[in-house]
């Protein structure tokens, strides 16, 4: 039998996630959403066919995995009015939230549990995410197993063996999405100021992003070779990428990352406090 999986909140990453794993052919009705407010929850029951319910703790009372997917500002709580129910169940925990570390967590909910850090990014919302994972020392085999086979419904899962790691999975994919979305502003707007008309524009830079990543992951050599064998000598490409090189922009991912990180070091010290 599918394994319950509640997940609490019912926003963007949630529905990308119990999308994903109902398009993968996992019972819906071996899944249960909620949120804060009904009129959120009837399209849900709805369009997938998923239990939904305002009652977290009635929600978590039959899980075997609790996904905790509200914004970290909300979370402690949260989990801790649900923190009875949870300690009656012992569910596996899975978290998506940004900036809160296992410990919290697992002291917010009273101790005790198994849990897994996970960071997810937006492109889950297609089919096509990326997921750092980190489990507790509490976690069973099984248990990462399990939250494998969940994430992998909406995309790639790398799993890291020290917590801190997540940050640098936040720097890189979990923020991710944004940095690629301004590369195509700046890029379409390149090509509107070249004098193509905007429709075209944006269709071009669009199409050569995902045509350059997928060939870049169907590819035997690397980017950096990739790179290479677009520039001809003396050609085109040369003279850009030179641009690029001159005004500084790995120095500008290497600022944009480091800054990254550190927010998700505050966030966990900012969130995470004992009071
Ligand atoms: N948006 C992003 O790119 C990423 C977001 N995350 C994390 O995912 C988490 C959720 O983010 P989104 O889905 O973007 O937010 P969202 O705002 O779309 O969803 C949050 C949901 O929580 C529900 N909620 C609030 N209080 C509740 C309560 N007391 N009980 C039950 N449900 C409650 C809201 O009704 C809403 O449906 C956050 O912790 C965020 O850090 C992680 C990676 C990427
Ligand atoms: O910006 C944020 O805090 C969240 C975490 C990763 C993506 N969005």
């Amino acid at each position: 039998m599918a394994s319950q999986v509640t997940f609490i909140g019912a926003g963007n990453m949630a529905s990308a996630i119990f999308g994903g794993m109902i398009d993968g052919g996992y019972p819906a009705d071996a899944i249960t959403a909620t949120a804060r407010d009904d009129n959120r929850l009837a399209p849900l029951r709805s369009r997938y066919g998923i239990h939904a319910t305002t009652d977290n703790d009635a929600a978590v009372a039959n899980a075997d995995v609790v996904v905790l997917a509200v914004k970290p500002q909300v979370m402690r709580a949260v989990c801790e009015a649900m923190r009875d129910a949870v300690q009656t169940r012992k569910p596996l925990i899975v978290s998506v939230a940004a900036g809160l570390t296992a410990e919290t967590l697992d002291d917010w909910l009273g101790g005790g549990l198994a849990v897994i850090r996970c960071m997810p990014n937006t492109p889950s919302l297609v089919g096509a995410g990326a997921s750092g994972l980190y489990a507790n020392a509490r976690v069973s085999d099984d248990q990462r197993s399990l939250a494998t086979t969940l994430l992998e419904a909406v995309g790639l899962v790398e799993w890291v063996d020290d917590e801190a790691l997540l940050e640098a999975v936040t720097a890189v994919s979990g923020s991710g999405p944004a940095y690629f979305f301004l590369i195509f502003e700046a890029l379409e707007d390149a090509g509107k100021r070249l004098g193509l008309p905007p429709q075209s524009a944006r269709r071009l830079a669009l199409q050569t992003a995902f045509g350059a990543a997928r060939m870049a992951q169907q590819s035997e050599f690397d980017p950096a070779q990739l790179k290479r064998n677009v520039m001809s000598p003396g050609g085109t490409t040369e003279r850009a990428i030179q641009s690029f090189e001159d005004g500084g922009l790995r120095q500008l991912f290497e600022n944009a990352t480091q800054a990254c990180a550190l927010r998700a070091r505050e966030m966990a010290e900012e969130l995470g406090k004992k009071s």
